[in-house]
């Protein structure tokens, strides 16, 4: 079926503050999976369902998404652009584009701007959606840092928002169906503790007013990066399911490519480079020769990487000059690093990491860069050490605590 009627909202405002560093110089809708932005996995998935007229409800590095997107066009949809210009929660997000919404339209699909969601994810709320909202929902063992879903049947009687775990398996995705009639329940959402509107208690509002709100259950693909690290699994599980595979760069004698393996226009690979994928690596890229590139790796464009260099799932981000003799093993590289040679990130399993005074558990990390860093020859990250933006560490230093803006290491 073709929904080509529906408009759609996504919400696109906020930073995604648990995934600093990387968040501090994009917001967490433009972190890229398999070489593109989230976001631009949800476009996709929408106009693949039909969907072309999209709201962008924008705030936070509000330009870095208009300057990629721009009208929409070249994503095969039409995009017109609201600012939220304070993010106040995802209820008052929503309200910014009621302007856009004709109050005769029947029904409008909003999604969180930040979730993977593959085109049958939608499909499956546009198809079986009913009653005066419904949400899309999936079943999760560890609901933590979602809000999750009591029911009757498919009647949602209470959505609990970050609540400790047990109460229910069954998390909200954040992507709903609203009639234009939410716009005067938004209206009436009380602030939460944490001083936000958010969408969820306006739902428990239409719910308490005895309007029907349904939960609409899904397994089709859906995935969020709650912390930084998550974004390593997210990639690997995109490129492990892409059909996709081009290789359209030039390949020197003498290098050798296992399994899927996109290279795009412009990239050379120098001789004896030995690719494992499934991998991905962008335009304009120069790597080798003799360089090694193991599964679950992912490198934007204009990468250079130099000889003996070994990379393992892991994302490096555009314009980076990686060395010679780096180890980069589950690591997340920001845009614009130059890593100088003999670039180690020490990797380690059951991290407990702390952000903001709450301790976090990361699976198996290397180390975590923002943009914009200049690191010289034989450094060593420690495991699940991150360093911000714009940060100088000199030749031959091992980095044991995490490094703020601008940190210069001697
Ligand atoms: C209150 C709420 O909605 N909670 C849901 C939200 O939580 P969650 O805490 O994930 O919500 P976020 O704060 O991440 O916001 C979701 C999306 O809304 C955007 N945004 C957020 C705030 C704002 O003022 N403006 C704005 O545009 C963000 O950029 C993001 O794309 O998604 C989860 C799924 O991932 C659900 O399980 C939660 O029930």
């Amino acid at each position: 079926m073709f929904f080509n009627f529906m408009k759609a909202i996504i919400l696109a405002a906020g930073e995604g503050l648990r995934c600093r560093p990387l968040t501090l110089t994009r917001s967490k809708v433009m972190l890229p999976v398999a070489n593109r932005p989230i976001l631009e996995h949800v476009i996709s998935s929408l106009e693949k369902n039909g969907i072309k007229e999209i709201i962008l409800v924008v705030g936070y590095e509000k330009e870095r998404i208009m300057n990629y997107f721009e009208d929409g066009l070249n994503f095969g949809v039409n995009i017109t652009y609201v600012e939220q210009k304070a993010q106040l929660g995802t209820a008052h997000a929503i309200e910014q584009a009621k302007k856009l919404i004709n109050p005769e339209d029947s029904e409008f699909l909003v999604l969180n701007g930040d979730n993977l969601v593959e085109p049958k994810t939608i499909a499956d709320l546009l198809n079986n959606h009913e009653g005066d909202a419904s949400l899309l929902t999936v079943r999760m063992e560890d609901t933590a840092g979602y809000g999750v879903v009591l029911k009757e049947k498919k009647r949602v009687t209470q959505i609990l928002e970050k609540r400790p775990g047990g109460l229910s398996r069954i998390v909200n995705t954040g992507i709903y169906i609203f009639t234009p009639q939410v716009f005067e329940t938004i209206e009436k959402t009380p602030i939460s503790e944490n001083g936000e509107y958010a969408i969820t208690d306006t739902l428990q509002l239409m719910i308490d007013e005895g309007k029907v709100v349904t939960s609409i259950p899904t397994e089709s693909k859906w995935l969020d990066a709650v912390h930084a690290w998550d974004l390593l699994k997210a990639n690997a599980t995109v490129l492990n399911s892409s059909r996709n595979q081009k290789q359209e760069g030039e390949l020197e004698e003498g290098v050798i490519i296992r399994g899927k393996v996109t290279i795009g226009k412009n990239t050379i690979i120098r001789a004896g480079t030995y690719i494992v994928g499934p991998a991905v690596i962008g335009e304009n890229c120069d790597i080798g020769p003799n360089v090694v590139i193991l599964p679950s790796t992912t490198i934007g464009d204009n990468v250079s990487v130099r000889s003996f260099t070994e990379i393992q799932n892991s994302i490096i981000m555009n314009d980076c000059r990686i060395s010679s003799h780096g180890q980069i093993s589950n690591s997340i590289i920001g845009s614009n690093n130059t890593l100088g040679p003999g670039f180690t990130s020490e990797e380690k399993g059951d991290l407990e990491i702390n952000i903001n005074g709450t301790i976090h558990k990361a699976p198996k990390l290397g180390t975590i860069l923002g943009d914009d860093n200049r690191i010289g020859g034989r450094v060593l990250v420690k495991a699940g050490v991150m360093i911000a933006v714009n940060c100088q560490v000199e030749s031959g230093n091992t980095i044991y605590r995490n490094l703020s803006r601008d940190s210069v290491v001697l």
